[in-house]
């Protein structure tokens, strides 16, 4: 944690939402003014598309599997390294990784590869990174330690497993069984790496579905935000629980720490609650400076 330069990590699995919800902290960070350095969580695989196949099948020839959701496929000392170089100087090296022709187009490497590492620009407010492993500890790591404010994205499995298939299907060029394939090797991997990190994040948001995705391979498109709703969870009970109901239309308590909303309003309730902790963020950063 750093009061110069703080970091926010926004954690969640494959398909999950992370890079939807990356627009809502790019609008909250331009109408606040702050400069921050965008980190995409999947620029620190340790493979790129090519080579990760050749890991995969050796792996298996070795007895064992391997998957971007485990440490063994990320290279996760050096994102533990950007954390905490970022949180006590503000720099640290970071890259891309490129999914699609979109991004290839914008970022001008191929698909399926990274870009060159370059180093964070200099005097950004902070760091805001959006991936799989934000809140994550291994025997080697312990990336959560450097957050400021963890933010988890965890739409109800079947949602989630929609939207990875949806999302695959339609930008990536998989078809619907490598998804499936996919998603089934990685469910040991889901549950010892991926899952424990919602307990160490300080919200998270839940996407849950009101239209039948009970065989998620089966659902034709992903359900509207109009189609769902959104729990929110606190890990510890808000002092502004009253001030987050009276300003998310609809919005109703469930628990002392968690409430819902009606899916239309999520972004807007991530505002309400996440824009007074960047701002005091950056008040006790520049008081400080
Ligand atoms: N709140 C939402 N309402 C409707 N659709 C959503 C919502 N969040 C995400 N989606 C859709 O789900 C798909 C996956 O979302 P997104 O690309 O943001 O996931 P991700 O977590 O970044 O995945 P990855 O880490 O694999 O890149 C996209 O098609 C996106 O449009
Ligand atoms: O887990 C993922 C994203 O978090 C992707 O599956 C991983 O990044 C590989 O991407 P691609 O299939 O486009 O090479």
């Amino acid at each position: 944690m750093s009061v110069a330069h703080p970091i926010i990590a926004v954690t969640g699995s494959s398909g999950a939402g992370t890079s939807t919800v990356k627009q809502t902290f790019a609008d909250i960070f331009a109408q606040l003014h702050l400069d921050a350095v965008m980190i995409q969580g999947d620029s620190f695989h340790r493979y790129d598309r090519q080579s990760m196949q050749a890991a995969v099948e050796h792996a298996a020839q070795a007895g064992w599997t391997l998957t971007h959701f485990g440490p063994q496929a990320n290279d996760l000392v050096s994102l533990e390294s950007l954390f905490a170089n970022y949180a006590a100087s503000g720099q640290g090296q970071y890259r891309h990784y490129v999914h699609d022709a979109a991004e290839a187009a914008q970022l001008g490497s191929p698909v399926g590869q990274f870009t060159s590492w370059q180093s964070v620009p200099p005097a950004t407010d902070l760091l805001f990174y959006e991936g799989l492993h934000g809140a994550a500890v291994t025997d080697l790591v312990n990336i959560a330690q450097f957050a400021d404010l963890l933010i988890g994205v965890a739409p109800v499995i079947n949602l989630e497993w929609v939207q990875k298939i949806q999302r695959d299907c339609l930008n990536r060029g998989y078809s619907q069984q490598d998804v499936a394939d996919i998603i089934e090797k990685r469910m040991p991997d889901y549950i010892r790496y991926i899952t424990p990190q919602f307990s160490r994040t300080h919200i998270n948001f839940q996407r849950l579905p009101l239209v039948d995705t009970a065989n998620p391979f089966a659902v034709p498109a992903i359900p509207a935000a109009e189609e769902s709703l959104c729990v929110i969870g606190f890990q510890t009970p808000p002092l502004e629980m009253g001030l987050y109901l009276s300003a998310i239309p609809s919005a109703r308590q469930t628990s002392a720490n968690s409430l819902v909303v009606p899916g239309p309003l999520m972004a807007e309730a991530m505002r309400v609650i996440i824009m007074p902790i960047i701002e005091k963020m950056i008040k006790n950063r520049r008081e400080m400076s």
